[in-house]
């Protein structure tokens, strides 16, 4: 990533950083699970990942009407599954292509890569009746989805209100600064510890909700909340958009200011119920401290290594944002990288 930034600072290109952060997010999670890079920020639409994850993300939030009038479903009015289908068809296709390439990795007796593939497909072996082919393709296609645009994303939205508050973007670098070896890298070890950083990671999490609504769910059983009855089987959606800017929990809660978050306990980790970015209880986000980590390190490089000049005065920058699943930026945040004077 940084390779590329310099590149761009040489030639004095802009960067869609939304892009590649998505790039950076998606190959984080491909390293992870398979070892390998799957895009790089200059393959045209991050090699059709894009296209696929925001479809999805778009068609997964939308009303859909066939949900009230069943009799509509096999009409699909909206085309929304039809959307959905050529989606999912698109990424079950490639992530077949991952796992029939490792399979015959294996069966030509080359060492193993020893990665999370490796270990599912052991599992599978010895496990196939549970546990199939099947099942490893659909949870690798969880995790692209589920850890590729919620962490680019709210790293888009970090810098976008980082260089609309220069002093909030000097205070991160003045800590980042601290945590830098003698051969000029961020430690990668320390990030979690920069207690600003993690406070405006934090607010950009409250004020620019990745998930607005979560994932919807869906009542097992009859439930009792309050004086309220929820009916079994009644699709629920929790507005966690609402409860992070709820006036009766938060001060000015419409302005962006990481100094909420310092000097007290609250996190995301689903205790404080005004701030569940990442929901709550037996369902809420298992990827946590992986999202963390990576939107904390992008953030904190972008910060660190460049200046960064808008095409535009910051008084113009376009704050609005598109529903969906996933909350993303009416307009890609592009800037220029320049050197650190
Ligand atoms: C800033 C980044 C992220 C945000 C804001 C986020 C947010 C969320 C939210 C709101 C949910 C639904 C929780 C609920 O409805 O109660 C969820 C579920 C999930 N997330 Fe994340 N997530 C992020 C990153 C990641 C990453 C990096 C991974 C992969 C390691 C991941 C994997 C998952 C999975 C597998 C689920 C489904 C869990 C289940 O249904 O049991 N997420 N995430």
């Amino acid at each position: 990533m940084l390779d590329f930034l310099r590149e761009c600072m040489r030639k004095h290109e802009p960067v869609d950083i939304g892009k590649l952060a998505f790039a950076v997010a998606l190959n984080q999670m491909s390293n992870t699970c398979l070892s390998q890079n799957v895009t790089s920020y200059e393959s045209d639409d991050i090699g059709g990942f894009k296209t696929a994850v925001k479809t999805l993300m778009e068609v997964d939030g939308k009303f859909n009407i066939a949900d009230i009038f069943p009799v509509l479903k096999p009409l699909d009015p909206q085309n929304i599954r039809r959307q959905a289908k050529a989606a999912y068809d698109w990424f079950d296709k490639v992530t077949e292509g991952f796992i029939s390439e490792r399979l015959k990795h294996r069966e030509s007796k080359l060492p193993r890569f020893g990665d999370m593939l490796d270990s599912l497909l052991d599992y599978s072996l010895d496990n196939e009746a549970d546990f199939s082919l099947v099942h490893i393709k659909t949870l690798l296609v969880d995790l692209f989805l589920a850890g590729t645009e919620t962490s680019s994303n709210t790293t888009e939205w970090a810098m976008t209100e980082l260089l609309l508050n220069p002093d909030m973007f000097s205070k991160v670098r003045e800590e980042v600064s601290a945590i830098v070896g003698e051969d000029g890298k961020i430690q990668e070890a320390k990030i979690l510890d920069l207690p600003y950083l993690n406070a405006v990671i934090k607010e950009t999490m409250r004020l620019h909700l990745s998930v607005p609504l979560l994932v919807p769910h869906k009542t097992e059983t009859e439930v009792k909340l309050g004086d309220y009855v929820v009916p079994k089987n009644t699709q629920i959606l929790v507005n966690a958009w609402a409860m992070a800017r709820d006036p009766s929990y938060w001060e000015d809660p419409v302005m962006f200011k990481p100094e909420r978050f310092l000097g007290n306990e609250i996190d995301y980790k689903g205790q404080h119920f005004e701030f569940i970015p990442f929901g709550s209880g037996r369902r809420m986000c298992p990827g946590i401290p992986l999202a963390h980590r990576v939107v904390s390190l992008m953030v904190a490089s972008f910060v660190y290594h460049f200046e960064w000049k808008l095409p535009h005065a910051r008084e113009d920058m376009d704050m609005n944002d598109i529903f969906g699943l996933t909350l993303l930026r009416a307009t890609p945040l592009v800037a220029t990288p320049l050197p650190v004077a």
